[in-house]
């Protein structure tokens, strides 16, 4: 059984109180992994080791130096894709395919990207003019916030744990990552890779453990950290900002959501189908971009539901390796019992069950496992529990629309504003209505393709803040100006 342990000033250590958790596999519930479960003593370390890297070598390096590091993490992460691949498989049960397609290459992608922006990003300087006539210069600098929390999901570990620790570590912060209780592999190998690589010690931490009077809270609330960002649950992020607010530290969010599928009756029908099949089952729905609300267009709205229960109904479950599998279990029991209670309440609301609403028999051992069918409802009001909480399962809930205003009113009844993915091949129509829906990114006909330079995150309860490019660095530095008299 693996034993995973903190990461703080570049040593691998225990908790002082030698507590530790287990990890259980989502195939079969069985313990695969220890865990040092990171009290105040390890915070209270982990932020004396971050905010000496900052006032020591790190600190000292030019920007060029840090970003050589930074390609040389990404290239070291590469090298090391299979570690990453198995890690990542290992805590969250998901075929192997979505590993080495879409979750783990991200992480390279995330180191490479910021430190290609920090290398060529200018800073502003204004010329001005005074009453002698001799005029000023005011010209701005970035400065590094300091010491960068960072709590992280379970849903696509690596990927969103390096989407923040790539922009922190490439404008100059430390950082310390709580990743999930869930999911604490592939933070654990950063640490290997910061060490080969050469990242001074105490540039990057990890303490592992759970929210509330644990590691995350713990973290949290440290004085000596600078600056919170956050990806996961809506309500977490509003305990988080509390914690924040304690000291006034800034906080970057990307928060749950309720995402629309809008597909008109002139799209290219297959595509749409196979682009909201994805959106809607891709990590077994356990994407925060993902669909869990369908809307089309009457005239091909029977013959889109048929065509995306034959879909849905055509997944093939199985273990991460196993080669004709491409559909995992959810990442907990205790996550599978949330899904469940929603597939009661929405036959309870009286849903239509087009396919799915329960568990698919398993063979030997993954009988254990937190498998789900996907499942897909009609019938219901927009009231009802299933269209407007966040499930973050392998399910939606598809209905008609008749009218361009009738959708944009259906999507935007939402208190989320995350992601939106629209189907139609009339291509004026399609940039009308991305205007306005109420989110931080729509796709047209596609779905999750991701432009790391684009601005992403969420509006309403999705989010607060935008990263991404250039974007990033608002949250990741500060800017200076120098007024000089000339
Ligand atoms: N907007 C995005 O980009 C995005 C991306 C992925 C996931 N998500 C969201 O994340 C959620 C799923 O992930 P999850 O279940 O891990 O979320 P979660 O909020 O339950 O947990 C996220 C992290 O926060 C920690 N945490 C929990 N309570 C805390 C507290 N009081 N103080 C400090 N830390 C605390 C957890 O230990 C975990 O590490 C979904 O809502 C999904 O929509 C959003
Ligand atoms: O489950 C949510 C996935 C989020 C993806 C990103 O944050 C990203 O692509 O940068």
């Amino acid at each position: 059984m693996r034993q995973i342990q903190n990461f703080i000033g570049g040593e691998f250590v225990a908790a002082a109180s030698g507590k530790r958790f287990d990890k259980r596999s989502p195939l079969d519930n069985r313990v695969i992994a220890s865990i040092a479960e990171a009290g105040q003593a390890e915070i209270d370390a982990a932020v004396k080791a971050a905010r000496s890297a900052l006032h020591g070598e790190w600190g000292g390096l030019t920007t060029d130096q840090r970003v050589e590091l930074l390609y040389g993490v990404a290239n070291e992460i590469t090298r090391r894709f299979e570690d990453f691949v198995e890690a990542e498989m290992a805590d969250t049960g998901q075929p192997r395919h979505v590993m080495t397609n879409v979750f783990i290459p991200r992480g390279a992608a995330n180191f490479k990207v910021f430190a290609d922006v920090v290398k060529n990003v200018p800073t502003e300087a204004f010329q001005m003019a005074t009453p002698d006539g001799r005029g000023a210069l005011n010209y701005g600098i970035r400065v590094p916030k300091g010491v960068i929390g960072v709590v992280c999901p379970w849903n696509a570990p690596f990927l969103l744990m390096t989407w923040k620790v790539g922009p922190a570590l490439a404008c100059g912060n430390t950082v310390i990552v709580k990743p999930s209780e869930e999911a604490a592999n592939t933070a654990t190998l950063l640490g290997e890779v910061m060490n080969a690589v050469g990242v001074p010690k105490g540039v990057y931490n990890v303490v592992n453990g759970f929210g509330p009077d644990s590691a995350g809270e713990f973290l949290t609330r440290h004085p000596g950290v600078d600056a919170i960002t956050f990806t996961g649950e809506t309500r977490t992020g509003t305990a988080i900002m509390k914690a924040a607010s304690e000291g006034m530290r800034d906080v970057s969010f990307e928060l749950g959501g309720k995402n629309a599928g809008i597909v008109f009756a002139d799209a290219d029908f297959d595509a749409a189908v196979e682009g909201i099949f994805r959106s809607a089952f891709l990590n077994s729905g356990q994407v925060c971009l993902g669909t869990e609300r369908v809307y089309v267009e009457r005239p091909i709205f029977e013959r889109f539901v048929q065509a995306l229960k034959e879909k849905a109904e055509g997944v093939k479950f199985g273990r991460p390796d196993d080669h004709d599998a491409d559909y995992g279990p959810l990442i907990s029991q205790e996550h599978r019992q949330k899904v469940l209670s929603y597939y009661r309440k929405a036959v309870e609301e009286g849903a239509t069950v087009v396919t799915g609403g329960g568990v698919p028999q398993m063979p030997g051992a993954l009988a254990e496992g937190a498998w789900v069918e996907p499942t897909i409802w009609t019938g219901l009001p927009e009231t009802a529990s299933v269209v407007r909480e966040e499930i973050f399962g392998p399910c939606c809930h598809i209905r008609p629309f008749d009218s361009e205003n009738e959708v944009v009113a259906l999507a935007n009844d939402t208190d989320y504003g995350l992601s939106t993915t629209i189907w139609t091949t009339n291509l004026a129509r399609a940039h009308r209505v991305a205007a306005r829906v109420e989110v931080g990114i729509t796709w047209i006909n596609s779905w999750f393709l991701r432009d790391l330079r684009s601005a992403f995150g969420g509006s309403k309860q999705s989010g607060i803040g935008r990263e991404g490019g250039v974007h990033s660095l608002e949250f990741y530095t500060e800017t200076r100006n120098i007024c000089v008299k000339l």
